[in-house]
């Protein structure tokens, strides 16, 4: 579905993402690990086109749309959850026809639907719910979600835990950065562990006895 061969980024002289090679096949929750600073969400925006390349492939299966959630989502504030996604969808070249019917089933699935609340009065999980809403416009088969959960409490994390579940039931291919490792290894298939921009650890869930956490800070060594 998606492979990436030797992505490299060099900013000021250093390079954040060095030689980075990986796949992620159809179906797959796909989970890119590492701390602060790795070159997680740098090898997304490479993925994703937002920035230049200085190095390296990314290729997609043939005709896949790709929908993506940002690490921190922001929307115009005065538009309502309605409108932001009636916005993004006409960015989107989707019509006005398929948005009538697309808009309130992404509202419902993301427990939005009974609210005019203008987005500047949207809490942390409602603002995440709505970008996740925003990126499955189209229905597009690739999720690229850059943590999903951030700033989310107890609840709001298990709720979208659970939603990332039921969409790769549906056959969406998910990846997906975070460094809740619990939340990981729930939804999680397989993953790779980055440093200073290098894979260094390629995870399978289940594969060897040891839990994600006790392998990262093996793999980490300790929260830099
Ligand atoms: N626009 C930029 N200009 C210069 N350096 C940048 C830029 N964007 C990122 N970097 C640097 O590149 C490195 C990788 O950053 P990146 O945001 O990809 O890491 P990350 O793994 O996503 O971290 P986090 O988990 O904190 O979000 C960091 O050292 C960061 O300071």
């Amino acid at each position: 579905m998606l492979k990436c061969r030797d992505l490299r980024k060099i900013y000021q002289k250093k390079c954040v993402v060095d030689n980075l090679s990986f796949s992620v096949k159809e179906g797959e929750v796909f989970a890119l690990l590492g701390s602060n600073g790795a070159g997680k969400t740098t090898t997304i925006k490479m993925i994703l086109e937002l920035i230049p390349k200085d190095g390296g492939t990314v290729k997609r299966a043939h005709g896949v749309q790709v929908g993506y959630s940002p690490e921190t989502p922001y929307f115009h504030p005065f538009l309502t959850g309605r409108e932001v996604l009636g916005f993004y969808g006409g960015l989107q070249g989707i019509s006005k026809e398929d948005l009538r019917r697309e808009i309130p089933e992404l509202l419902k699935r993301a427990g939005l639907e009974e609210s005019n609340t203008k987005v500047k009065h949207y809490s942390k999980g409602m603002l995440q719910r709505l970008a996740l809403a925003q990126a499955l416009l189209g229905d597009p088969k690739l999720l690229i979600l850059d943590e999903p959960t951030a700033g989310l409490d107890a609840m709001g994390r298990l709720e979208m835990m659970h939603t990332i579940q039921a969409l790769k039931k549906e056959g969406k291919t998910i990846l997906i950065n975070s460094h809740i490792l619990n939340d990981i290894e729930r939804v999680c298939d397989r993953g790779i562990i980055m440093k200073k921009g290098r894979l260094i650890y390629e995870w399978e869930n289940g594969k060897s006895g040891k839990s994600l956490e006790e392998i990262f800070v093996e793999q980490i060594g300790g929260i830099e």
